[in-house]
């Protein structure tokens, strides 16, 4: 018999407006990990999870906010399609404390629909700090329903919930009745009079004015003067910090991983083991795998905290606000700066955040030019090129800064061509009206740093970082295979360089880089290693930390600044990684859609190259 069957079982949907802390309570239930901030319509699909509590088993599952089951997005379709195709036994409906009038509007609908519904009155810790007092025996004798105050992020609070669910699940028919006038409400006319007249009697505020910081902080944070220079400043910061606090544990991790790559070669010649068995698993896999964990893991590990820091904070939508109006102009959605904000952590995460976008069109632009924003992958190679050309191959706190703000600069810039992209595209391909944008500003909110820190490293750094090694990893065996296999006296990849070096010369490149870009194809992060491999003839991926020795090789293989801007040129306008390919496919369901993808940053890529080429032509010496 199946452990599962001794426990009684029932069915639990998490329904709530976005930003009310549904998932953050369905973590914290089920233990599972799915992704929260501070803005609103992060969850986009349903996520499911289990809870067992005094005896019975819960299956929850966390849906994505909804303002009211009319639905008008697809996020309130999926919510009220599966509410009403899949009943479950309780509805918990989510409300945030600090606006409950507006919750309650939506509980009242989930009331009509359902009745089994347990009211849980969330961030009731913020409410507390705001001076909001709420009272739940009053929710409790006017609704008729079971009522818990919950501080979902905090340990422990989220033990009233689990008191009312076991209250209601004991009781096989909690009967649950609107309040006079009640049963049979449909007009949203009487719901608004209704939740009103129930948030006089149970809601206290000490302060009318509560949110007059948050008004203060808003009015500097999307000022029509500060909004921009406060977003290059954080920029800038961010990058500094990550940058300069990156490379020394970046060398580190280099030096202990080739070190045990030197003791695993001595292990296996001295068992004797053949050549051919140990060197395509330790020279291919083991070293690709081991540059990717050196080169990503440290500016991961502190970057993703820091963003995680400024997602929780409630930043990111007002970067939106800000930049809305440069998406009206170019025909496009304003929501489009939140999945561009996902897409710099992985491409593949900014393709699938683009459901947040109602518009088809506009959702579709959204997901062609995610990739113009450079994803974690791109920046070690990026960081290199910087390194070598920028600052000179210098070290230090100076060079951190000039490297932060070169990169902080290609941010705006990749922002600028990815508006571009947008434009381009509403005016071809995808014509029509931008929709109308209606986001919500969140609260600010103080994060919790220790969590942000352990969430950020486990569910973004890892998760990235895992992802980053299935691919890499069989692509080291490919890598080393085409190296390694000849034809005649010359290897494959050989004389895959020497094919392609006409085509590339055309755009600034070479036949070395262009190869490289493409068997970068699965992962972006081994694309320095790979020029290295083949600039010096070797057989397999080179780890070389030093970049006085990167910058000789480069030189001493006819690299000028033209080669270095064209490659930069490239790195930030080329066809999307493997995973980020196969997640376009997935969302739009269309291969001609996926190649248009693909298509769009690369003839952006080229022409840029080439343009960069023929200027450099046009200088009286070359530099
Ligand atoms: N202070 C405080 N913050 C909370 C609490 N619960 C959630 N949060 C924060 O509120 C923000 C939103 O939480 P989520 O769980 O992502 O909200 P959601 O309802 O799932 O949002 P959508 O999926 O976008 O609809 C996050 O920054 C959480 O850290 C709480 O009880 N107290
Ligand atoms: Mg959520």
């Amino acid at each position: 018999m199946n452990q599962n069957e001794k426990w009684t079982k029932k069915t639990i949907a998490l329904v709530g407006n976005p930003n009310v802390g549904k998932s953050t309570l369905f973590n914290s239930l089920t233990g599972l990990h799915q992704h929260t901030g501070n803005w609103p319509g992060k969850t986009v699909e349903l996520a499911r999870g289990t809870v067992r509590h005094k005896g019975v088993l819960y299956q929850i599952t966390d849906l994505p906010g909804c303002y009211s089951l009319s639905s008008c997005s697809q996020e309130e379709e999926i919510a009220r399609d599966f509410l009403l195709t899949q009943p479950p036994d309780l509805v918990i409906a989510v409300c945030d404390a600090c606006c409950l009038e507006r919750g309650l509007l939506l509980v009242l609908q989930l009331m009509a629909l359902s009745d089994h519904v347990i009211l849980c009155v969330n961030l009731m810790d913020e409410a507390e700090k705001r001076g909001i007092h709420i009272r739940t025996d009053i929710l409790t004798s006017l609704l008729g329903i079971p009522v818990a105050a919950c501080s979902a992020r905090n340990r422990g609070g989220t033990a009233p919930l689990l008191i009312a669910l076991e209250k209601a699940a004991k009781s096989a028919d909690t009967k649950i009745t609107l309040p006079e006038p009640g049963n049979g409400l449909v007009s949203s006319a009487d719901l608004v009079r209704l939740s009103e007249e129930i948030c006089s009697q149970a809601v206290d505020f000490d302060n009318a004015a509560y949110d007059r910081k948050d008004r203060k902080l808003d009015a500097l944070f999307t000022g029509r003067l500060t909004g921009f220079p406060i977003l290059f400043l954080l920029l800038l910061f961010l990058f500094w910090i990550t940058v300069s606090g990156a490379s020394l544990p970046s060398a580190l991790l280099s030096d202990c991983l080739s070190s045990l790559e030197g003791r695993l070669l001595g292990a296996a010649q001295n068992l004797g083991l053949p050549a051919a068995l140990y060197e395509p698993v330790i020279c291919g896999v083991y070293r690709i795998s081991s540059w990717v964990v050196s080169v990503m893991l440290p500016p991961m590990a502190i970057f993703f905290p820091l963003f995680t820091l400024l997602e929780d904070s409630g930043y990111l939508p007002r970067i939106a606000f800000n930049l809305d109006r440069c998406f009206q102009k170019c025909c496009t959605c304003g929501k489009q700066a939140l999945t561009m904000c996902m897409s710099l952590g992985c491409s593949a995460v900014g393709v699938t955040g683009c459901r947040i976008i109602d518009s088809p069109r506009e959702k579709l632009i959204a997901v062609l030019t995610s990739c113009l924003i450079p994803c974690n992958g791109k920046f070690p190679a990026f960081l290199t090129l910087i390194t070598l050309f920028a600052a000179g191959g210098r070290r230090g706190p100076a060079a951190s800064l000039l490297t932060a703000f070169c990169l902080a600069g290609t941010l705006l810039f990749c922002t600028g061509t990815a508006l571009f992209a947008s434009f381009l595209l509403s005016r071809t391909l995808l014509r029509g009206m931008p929709s109308s944008f209606t986001l919500e500003l969140p609260p600010y909110r103080r994060p919790k740093i220790g969590q942000v820190i352990l969430r950020s490293m486990l569910d973004r750094t890892l998760f990235v970082l895992g992802r980053a090694l299935t691919i890499a990893a069989p692509a080291g065996l490919l890598i080393w295979a085409l190296a390694n296999v000849r034809t005649g006296d010359v290897s494959l990849l050989a004389r895959l360089v020497a094919l392609l070096d006409p085509l590339a010369r055309i755009f600034g490149l070479d036949g070395t880089i262009l190869t490289a870009f493409i068997l970068s194809l699965p992962a972006n992060e081994i694309l320095i290693p790979l020029m290295l491999m083949i600039y010096m003839g070797n057989s397999s991926l080179l780890d070389i930390a030093d970049p006085q020795i990167i910058f000789y090789v480069f030189a001493e293989n006819g690299w000028t600044w033209q080669t270095a801007l064209c490659t930069a040129l490239f790195l930030l306008m080329h066809w999307p990684c493997a995973a980020t390919c196969l997640t376009i496919h997935k969302e739009t369901g269309s291969l001609k859609w996926t190649l248009a993808a693909v298509l769009l940053p690369t003839g952006m890529g080229l022409l840029a190259c080439l343009l960069c080429r023929l200027l450099f032509d046009c200088l009286p010496y070359p530099i």
